[in-house]
């Protein structure tokens, strides 16, 4: 037996107490009869698979291993190897390859290569040559001796040599300190650095004597040697001016400039006339309009903040309040224009500024409900569903024909109502729903959105997202014999778990297929106590609770009445009745907008469309909105609810809209959908009070929130909670047990859109866990 059978074969109520709390828990567990016979058979069995290298771990690392692996020989013997066998070889390796390193030596290292092997008399000899190389022309190896005449020649020469350069670098010098392109500065300043490109307003001050002027506009041939102490010495004038081939008297010869100088330096437009072959450098052609360029906004400026205006009344508003503080409206407006910013040049969506809630007020003339239908794998969802669209005209008898004949064509005929949800080829291939279906339908007092939830245990995120959205729920019971008892223990049993969690608490039991066990009242009232019994236990107040005995493929009891003779014991409302006569949840109507993503796809509206429920607040045509967790901003271009346009929308509702000023890789299915002022915060850890579907204990767990699912961890359990009171039972316990309530803490792999208040759902394995509220 594996230790986690035996976690469920505990006995919780007489034992668990005792293994669970503080005191005590951090000693040793001490190891029963059982566990102890199988660690010896274990050891034994790793020994003989370690063979020789077995010498090599203890006992304890083996039985360490052991415990660790849930008495898994390969594993146990996997980790052993790769933590005591392998390494200890690896070092030994390592050690000799370092061994090896000291005695490789250059001269070794190329031992190997195969054009080292070059055959000696194949090797060129190099032979060193006779004698020293000779002077010039090959002549005596060092040189012949000065006569004394010579070397008197060439020492006075080099003296002479010597002060005339002397002469000339002190005059050069002088000159140097004398020149600068900068007027006088004051003592104070002179040690401040320069910038590298004076303004046009120093430029125009260098006109001071003893500087050479580069006026504005200058061009080669204008700049002149004005300094008068040059002008005395031509020749240090010559080599100073010397990159600038220019004299006082000589005007610069200078080429025709080619067609490309033309098209890069334009000509100087004030220099023109005098000289129109002479161009200059576009910096230097700084006019007052270009340095300018940058003080006024661009023309996309103007436009973007005209939009921006526009958009949005509200944010003119404390734009005009801060009229008193003039600095700070203009980093005001640096910012707005910063975020009005976009790749997306479309201009922002217009907004009527309605009142949304005292518009909503106004039209409040039918209800608006969700629910949704859910129940074991085959009770007849769909078709049930499918049988309602079609007693009510919302699908036309020929639409049913054709879908019969297509279920005929595959053997599927008993299928043809369950297309009317089944809308993917995969559904209708393999008659089973796999993902949320919604429709919609109104009666003389609501408007109603059916949410049909898949029944088979692969899909159960799919309906927790259902869920999610639903205000009550249809749960469907085969009362086809065996199939209800089969129903019970697997997903009807879950499903009601997962609704309780999910904060529905008003139920209608459909007990379907009432027709194949000849309307027995007898079968409907065993099925009704059962399940009564059932979701009481699980939480739902029985006062909320209602059963209808239906046939969907026959449509009996749905919107009309059975007139079946064998049914006539019946004589309570039908489906439909019992829907208008349940109330919707209460909205959040006053509280920050959140709408959860259950459809992202592309209309003709907008290339980003998309579709929820809205669980808080309201929106409308126009408004910004803040999608989470990318943290990007997007418009609501138009809405629709029940396929009409409509201006605003309000919680509750299940609504479409067309965003705008949106890239589409920065919404996903599962997003929320906030409020710009108020948005929802993602977070990577948080506490949650659950109620225990299984046991748990620090493991690894999916968190379900809607369609949003991600990879968690209880990392810690804080206490145990009274089920009604909530307060503290116990103490960080180290396992809880299913049926309790406590407190968990929980970290993510990444950070969510998660806050206070939402329901989450914790699966692991494919079953659910636990379910609970944040806190
Ligand atoms: N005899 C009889 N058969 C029914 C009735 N309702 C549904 N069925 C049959 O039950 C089968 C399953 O029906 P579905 O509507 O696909 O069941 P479902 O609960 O939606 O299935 P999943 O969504 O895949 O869990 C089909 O063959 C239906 O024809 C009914 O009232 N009477």
């Amino acid at each position: 037996m594996s230790r986690h059978q035996a976690y469920r074969n505990y006995d919780y109520e007489n034992d668990l107490d005792e293994f669970e709390g503080d005191d005590g828990i951090e000693d040793e567990e001490e190891l029963s009869p059982e566990d102890r016979a199988q660690m010896d058979v274990g050891t034994a069995q790793v020994r003989t698979a370690l063979g020789t290298e077995s010498s090599k771990v203890t006992t304890q690392q083996i039985q360490e291993a052991l415990w660790h692996y849930y008495y898994d020989i390969d594993k146990s013997v996997t980790y052993l190897t790769t933590k005591f066998i392998v390494p200890l070889s690896k070092k030994k390796g390592a050690r000799k390859g370092e061994a090896r390193e000291q005695h490789v030596s250059h001269a070794s290292f190329f031992d190997d290569m195969p054009w080292l092997n070059v055959s000696k008399d194949r090797q060129t000899i190099f032979i060193e040559p006779l004698r020293n190389r000779g002077g010039l022309l090959g002549g005596a190896s060092t040189p012949s001796k000065m006569s004394k005449l010579q070397a008197l020649a060439a020492a006075r020469k080099k003296k002479a040599d010597d002060q005339k350069s002397e002469e000339k670098l002190r005059r050069v010098t002088q000159h140097l300190g004398n020149l600068s392109t900068a007027p006088e500065l004051p003592e104070s300043t002179k040690e401040n650095v320069r910038p590298l490109c004076p303004s046009p307003g120093e430029v125009e001050g260098l006109t001071g004597a003893g500087k050479t002027i580069i006026p504005e506009r200058a061009s080669f041939e204008q700049v002149q040697v004005s300094d008068k102490r040059l002008q005395d010495q031509p020749e240090i004038a010559n080599q100073l001016v010397q990159p600038l081939p220019v004299t006082a008297s000589s005007p610069l010869l200078v080429a025709t400039p080619s067609s490309f100088a033309r098209a890069l330096l334009r000509p100087t437009t004030s220099s023109a006339a005098s000289s129109p072959k002479t161009y200059s450098f576009p910096y230097m052609n700084v006019t007052s309009s270009s340095t300018d360029a940058f003080s006024a906004p661009s023309p996309d400026d103007v436009v973007l903040k005209a939009q921006s205006q526009a958009s949005s009344k509200k944010a003119a508003a404390p734009a005009t309040k801060k009229k008193a503080d003039p600095g700070a409206k203009s980093a005001e407006a640096t910012t707005d224009g910063v975020n009005s910013l976009r790749i997306d040049d479309a201009p922002l969506p217009k907004s009527k500024n309605l009142d949304v809630l005292k518009e909503f007020q106004k039209t409040q003339s039918k209800k608006s409900a969700s629910f949704v239908v859910v129940g074991h794998v085959d009770a007849g969802k769909s078709t049930l569903m499918g049988r309602l669209l079609l007693d009510l005209d919302v699908v036309d008898q020929r639409t049913i024909q054709k879908y019969r004949k297509e279920a005929e064509s595959i053997g599927k005929s008993s299928f043809a109502l369950a297309w009317v949800l089944d809308q993917r080829s995969e559904e209708r291939s393999r008659g089973v729903t796999i993902d949320i279906a919604t429709n919609k339908f109104e009666t003389d007092t609501t408007s109603f959105t059916i949410l049909d939830a898949p029944g088979h245990r692969d899909f159960i995120p799919n309906m927790i997202a259902g869920a999610s959205q639903a205000d009550f729920a249809i749960l469907v019971v085969d009362a086809t014999t065996g199939a209800f008892e089969a129903g019970l223990k697997g997903q009807t049993r879950e499903h009601s778990l997962l609704l309780r969690s999910m904060g529905v608490s008003r139920i209608i039991v459909a007990i379907n297929k009432l027709d194949t066990v000849g309307w027995s009242q007898t079968r409907f009232d065993e099925i009704s106590q059962q399940v009564s019994g059932f979701l009481s236990a699980t939480g739902f107040q029985l006062k909320n609770v209602s059963f209808v005995p239906v046939s969907g493929l026959l449509g009996d009891n749905i919107v009309r009445r059975s007139t079946d003779a064998a049914a006539g014991w019946y004589d309570g409302k039908t489906l439909v009745e019992e829907l208008e006569s349940s109330e919707p949840m209460a909205r959040a109507l006053h509280k920050p907008l959140r709408l959860t993503i259950s459809e992202v796809y592309r209309s003709t509206q907008s290339p980003i469309t998309i579709s929820g429920r809205i669980d808080a607040g309201s929106l409308q045509a126009g408004d910004a909105l803040l999608v989470q967790p990318s943290g990007e901003k997007a418009y609501v271009k138009s809405l629709e609810l029940d396929q009409e346009p409509v201006d605003w929308a309000v919680a509750g509702q299940n609504v479409v809209i067309h965003l705008s000023n949106i890239d589409p890789i920065h919404i996903r299915v599962g997003d929320i959908i906030c409020d710009t002022k108020h948005p929802i915060a993602c977070i990577d850890t948080f506490t949650v009070k659950i109620l225990a579907f299984d046991i748990l204990m620090p493991m690894q767990v999916d968190v379900h929130r809607g369609r949003l699912h991600a990879a968690g961890q209880i990392v810690e359990m804080p206490a145990l909670l009274d089920k009604v009171k909530g307060t503290v039972t116990k103490k960080k316990p180290r396992i809880v047990k299913p049926g309790s309530v406590a407190r968990v803490v929980v970290k993510m792999g990444t950070k969510v859109p998660l806050e206070a208040g939402q329901r989450v759902v914790l699966r692991s394995g494919g079953d659910t866990v636990a379910a609970g509220l944040l806190e």
